[in-house]
C-alpha cells in the first residue's frame, strides 16, 4: 500500500495542524496541491478551482466541514474528510454523494494504528459481553485548542463498545454511577496529540488498552492514503471509510 501509488493534484481545505502536516506527506509522495483553502480565502472554493484538482482533504472545524464537504460534491470531486463532530449531517452528505454520483471518504481517526486499536476495542468488547463482572469506562485526551469534546476517536470507540455488549445502552461524557451508561471522559492538556485509554475493570483485576499518538505523523499518512484510493472513484456515488481501505 505504501509503495504504488498515482501521482496526483490535490486540494487542500483547512491549513492548520493537520492541514500543514498533510502538506508534507503530499510532497514527500510526489503529489501537487494547486489549491489550499484556510479561512481566509473561502471565496476561493469553487467548482473551478476544485476541478483543476483530482482529490481534495478536508481538515477544518466542526462548524464548517459540512458545508465544504457539499462543495466538492457538488462540483464532482473526490473528497477525504478527517474533521470530527459534524455526524449528524453525516446521512445528508450521503444523500449528496449518491445522487450526484461522488466518492467521499471519512474517518474518525486516519491513523493505522489507531485503526488495529479499533480492531481490537471490537474484538474485546465482544468477548467482554459473556462477562459482566467487568465494567467499562473510556477516557481521551488533547491538546487544549481542540473544539470538541469527546474526540470523534472517543465516539467511534464508545459506539463499538455499545455495539459489542448488552449491558450498556447509551454512552455519557462525563462521570456516570448509571450501570447501563458508559462514562466517557475528556481532559485537555499542553500540546497533546491524542490518547485513547478503555478500562475493564472487575473486583479481581483491570484490563487496559490505550493508543497514544506520538505526533501527527500517522492521522496525515491515513488521509494521504485514502486520498491515493480515492483516485479511481469518480462517479462511484460511495461513502468509503477505513474499513475499505484497509481491509478490517
Ligand atoms: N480524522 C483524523 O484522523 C483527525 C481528525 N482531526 C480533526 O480535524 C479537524 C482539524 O484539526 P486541526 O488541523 O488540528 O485544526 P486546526 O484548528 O489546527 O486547523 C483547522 C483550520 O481550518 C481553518 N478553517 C476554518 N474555517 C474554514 C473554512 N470554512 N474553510 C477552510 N478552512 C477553514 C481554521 O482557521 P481558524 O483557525 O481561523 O478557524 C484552521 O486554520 C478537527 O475537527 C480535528 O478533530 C484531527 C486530527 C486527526
Ligand atoms: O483534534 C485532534 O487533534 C484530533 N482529532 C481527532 C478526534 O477527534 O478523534 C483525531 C485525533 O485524536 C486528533
Amino acid at each position: 500500500m505504501y509503495y504504488f501509488h498515482l501521482v496526483m493534484k490535490i486540494a487542500l481545505i483547512g491549513y492548520g495542524k493537520m492541514g500543514h502536516e498533510i502538506e508534507k506527506i503530499l510532497v514527500s509522495r510526489g503529489h501537487t496541491i494547486p489549491l489550499i483553502i484556510d479561512f481566509d480565502n473561502t471565496d476561493q472554493l469553487t467548482a473551478e478551482n476544485l476541478n483543476a484538482c483530482d482529490v481534495a482533504i478536508e481538515f477544518t472545524t466542526p462548524a464548517t466541514a459540512y458545508g465544504n464537504i457539499v462543495s466538492c460534491l457538488e462540483a464532482g470531486i473526490p473528497v477525504v474528510c478527517g474533521t470530527t463532530a459534524w455526524l449528524d449531517r453525516l446521512p445528508e452528505a450521503t444523500e449528496i454523494c449518491q445522487r450526484n454520483g461522488g466518492a467521499f471518504f471519512y474517518a474518525s481517526n486516519y491513523s493505522i494504528g489507531v485503526n488495529i486499536f479499533f480492531a481490537v476495542n471490537r474484538q474485546l468488547a465482544r468477548m467482554m459481553n459473556r462477562f459482566p463482572e467487568y465494567d467499562v469506562t473510556l477516557n481521551e485526551v488533547h491538546h487544549v485548542q481542540k473544539k470538541d469534546a469527546p474526540s470523534g476517536t472517543a465516539v467511534t470507540l464508545a459506539e463499538d463498545i455499545l455495539t459489542g455488549i448488552d449491558r450498556k445502552t447509551s454512552w455519557q461524557l462525563g462521570t456516570t454511577t448509571d450501570p447501563e451508561k458508559l462514562e466517557v471522559t475528556a481532559q485537555r492538556r499542553s500540546v497533546v496529540p491524542g490518547i485513547h485509554t478503555v478500562v475493564w475493570e472487575s473486583e479481581a483485576d483491570t484490563i487496559t488498552i490505550d493508543h497514544t499518538a506520538k505526533n501527527r505523523s500517522g492521522f496525515a499518512m491515513g488521509a494521504v492514503l485514502a486520498a491515493e484510493f480515492l483516485a479511481g472513484k469518480r462517479g462511484a456515488g460511495k461513502v468509503y471509510g477505513m474499513k475499505d481501505l484497509l481491509g478490517f
